[in-house]
């Protein structure tokens, strides 16, 4: 039977966060940035298999995996996102066509509604697609010297979110080609597009910031204070 699993890369440092401890660990409302991320996808039936992937050296994690015993928790953290996620699936028992949804653990405001909008859009699709928001400001494109060369088209410009959802052969392939063509990437998508498969969008309606500056923790305590 085709699984839905979802691996949490958790082994950042949060270097632009630059708090005491990796940012998916500091205190969030009542909980902590990693308790509201597992909490969605703990929630929702359609889920299989939860994956959260931390740094070997992890001694934060120690209390998650006491207090989640459902959850299956990996010390495969790489150097970069991108190794991570890649450290995962080769560890992970997946047949080809299982659904594997990638989510920041910094992406703790994460809608059940959204992922199961994902689930249910992408339910027949060959490849897989992502949650993305529409570009609300203008964008400009800007010079080496900070001036504005252009103004791009927001009309036809998302920003790019998690879960990343994608049929697990097709996205072991990218990540097998980008590697090969030493392609440096930043999400999952770009590795299936490198391999020039089509990768659908899907609209995320409700606020799911990446949380990567102080900022964004304030931000994402008043949304998750909002659904309370
Ligand atoms: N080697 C890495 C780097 C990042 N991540 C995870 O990928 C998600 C998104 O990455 P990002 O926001 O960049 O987190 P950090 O790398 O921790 O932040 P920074 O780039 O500021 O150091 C985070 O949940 C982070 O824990 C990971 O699993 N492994
Ligand atoms: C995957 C991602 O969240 C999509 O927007 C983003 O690319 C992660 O970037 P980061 O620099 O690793 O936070």
């Amino acid at each position: 039977m085709m699984k839905h699993i979802v691996i949490i890369p958790c082994a950042g440092t949060g270097s632009r966060f630059n708090a005491p401890i990796a940012k998916q660990y500091l205190p969030l409302l009542d909980k902590t940035v990693l308790d509201w991320t597992l909490q969605t996808f703990i929630n929702l039936k359609m889920i299989n298999e939860i994956y959260v992937i931390c740094q070997r050296d992890d001694s934060y994690i120690d209390d998650y995996i006491s207090r989640y015993p459902n959850v299956n928790f990996l010390r495969l953290g790489g150097i970069t996102r991108t190794e991570t996620v890649r450290n995962a699936l080769e560890h992970i028992e997946l047949e080809d066509n299982d659904w594997v949804l990638v989510h920041d653990a910094a992406r703790c405001c994460i809608d059940h509604r959204d992922v199961e909008q994902l689930l249910i859009q992408l339910k027949n699709h060959e490849i897989g697609g992502i949650l993305a928001s529409k570009a609300t400001d203008t964008l400009k494109q800007v010079d080496a010297d900070g001036n504005i060369v252009k103004t791009i088209d927001r009309t036809v410009i998302y920003q790019a979110q998690t879960p990343q959802m994608f049929r697990s052969h097709i996205l072991m392939s990218g990540l097998d080609y980008c590697r090969e063509k030493n392609i440096t990437i930043t999400d999952e998508a770009s590795a299936v597009e490198a391999l020039g498969s089509k990768v659908s969008v899907v609209e995320s309606l409700y606020s799911n910031p990446k949380i990567t500056y102080p900022d964004d923790l304030l931000f994402a305590a008043s949304i998750l204070a909002s659904r309370l």
